[in-house]
């Protein structure tokens, strides 16, 4: 299974768009393979002469593999994929067309190849394109056709070559307008998907981001905490802090709503700009935040707080006068071996509302923690 899913790399690359194209190439090598069998079969039969066959089975594969080395080393090339697959459909269509002037009585059937090349277009090439190969074919076929009656009206009467042409032009218009509303269908579809996958990353994006500070949200928050309480290994600590802003209140009624907000979001900047890497930091609600910090020990946990408090009470928020300044109260819990984090958190309210009690602008210790 190894060894093929190798080979396959080896074949067919690693790169998603390349593997893409070589795909369609392997389907176009297939639709070769069978056509090179009905042609040997003609040849049995004494329908075809063995040697232009023989020079077309020899063009269809050197068509073949040229086309294998240019797909597969296109990241020298260069060629963006709907020239290489024009090139592949007009190489086809060329053979469809020899085909055609060495089948004998059966050249008519040679014909539904350049349908089927035209079929293909839709999933590579723009309706334009398709239509211009499309006409490109009907004229190459035509001037084929006038030459074949008017050199040999013998093995090619003139009505009956006249008369196929028309069911091949009408063919090759239809299947052309038809591929090329299929291409605009697919195009739309993938439009469609774009923007369904980028409105699903707003959706994620507002689901668990608070709009105001930018933080993660308290929805979100409690998911990492869940995943924290499955992850955390025995005689690991983790420490949660909730912080409070003393007086916000007294800030919305003195400067306004709009400068309240602007508190917010500098406390955010601040206290972030404070956390370990690991730290998480929530809006946990109004001017109340929750700071989960893995793997940490309750010192380590009050050093980041104090850290915090420093970065606060020193930051400028555009709207309040000189000198005010914003401080906040927090409660520490460590989160003890086998607690929930939702007891872990009521312990740390309880230790926030001593830390208002005692006059706010404090950190204070959940009484299990005190020493
Ligand atoms: N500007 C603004 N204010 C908010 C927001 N969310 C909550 N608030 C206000 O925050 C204030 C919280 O007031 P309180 O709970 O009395 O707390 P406090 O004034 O900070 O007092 P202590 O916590 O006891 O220090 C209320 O006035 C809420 O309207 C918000 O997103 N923006």
């Amino acid at each position: 299974m190894n060894a093929l899913r190798r080979l396959a790399t080896l074949l067919y690359g690693a790169d998603p768009g390349l593997r893409r194209m070589l795909h369609y190439w392997a389907a176009t090598c297939i639709l070769y393979v069978i056509c090179i069998g009905l042609l040997m079969l003609q040849v049995e039969q004494g329908l075809s002469d063995p040697d232009a066959a023989h020079g077309l089975v020899a063009f269809g594969a050197c068509g073949a593999f040229a086309f294998y080395v240019l797909i597969r080393a296109n990241a020298v090339f260069k060629l963006a994929s709907d020239q290489l697959a024009v090139s592949q459909a007009a190489f086809s269509l060329i053979c469809a067309v020899w085909a055609y002037t060495i089948s004998g009585p059966l050249r008519a059937a040679m014909l539904t190849m350049a349908v089927v090349v035209i079929v293909f277009c839709m999933f590579a090439l723009r309706p334009r394109q398709t239509l211009m190969l499309s006409a490109a074919a009907i004229v190459g076929m035509g001037v084929t056709m006038w030459w074949l009656q008017a050199h040999d009206p013998v093995r090619f009467p003139p009505a009956t070559e006249f008369l196929t042409f028309g069911y091949l032009a009408g063919a090759l218009v239809s299947t052309a307008l038809l591929s090329g509303e299929m291409s605009k269908l697919r195009a739309r579809t993938k439009r469609q998907k774009a923007e369904l996958s980028d409105a699903l990353e707003t959706i994620k994006v507002l689901a668990t981001v608070d709009e105001l500070t930018s933080l993660i949200n308290r929805r979100h928050m409690n998911q990492v905490l869940e995943t924290e309480e499955r992850r955390h290994a025995p005689g690991a600590e983790a420490c949660i802090a909730l912080i409070d802003i003393d007086f916000f209140k007294q800030v919305n009624d003195r400067y306004g709503h709009a400068t309240g907000d602007a508190v917010l979001r500098c406390f955010s900047a601040a206290a972030r700009a404070s956390l370990r890497a690991n730290d998480v930091l929530a809006r946990w609600g109004g001017e109340e935040f929750l700071l989960m910090l893995p793997d940490a020990p309750v010192e380590d946990a009050r050093a980041v707080l104090e850290r915090m408090a420093e970065r606060v009470a020193a930051m400028v928020v555009p709207g309040l006068d000189d000198g005010q300044r914003i401080s906040f109260s927090a409660g520490l819990a460590r989160r003890r071996s086998g607690e929930s984090f939702a007891d872990a958190i009521n312990r740390a309210d309880k230790a926030l509302y001593q830390a208002k009690e005692a006059g706010r602008d404090r950190i204070v210790l959940a009484e299990a923690e005190v020493p």
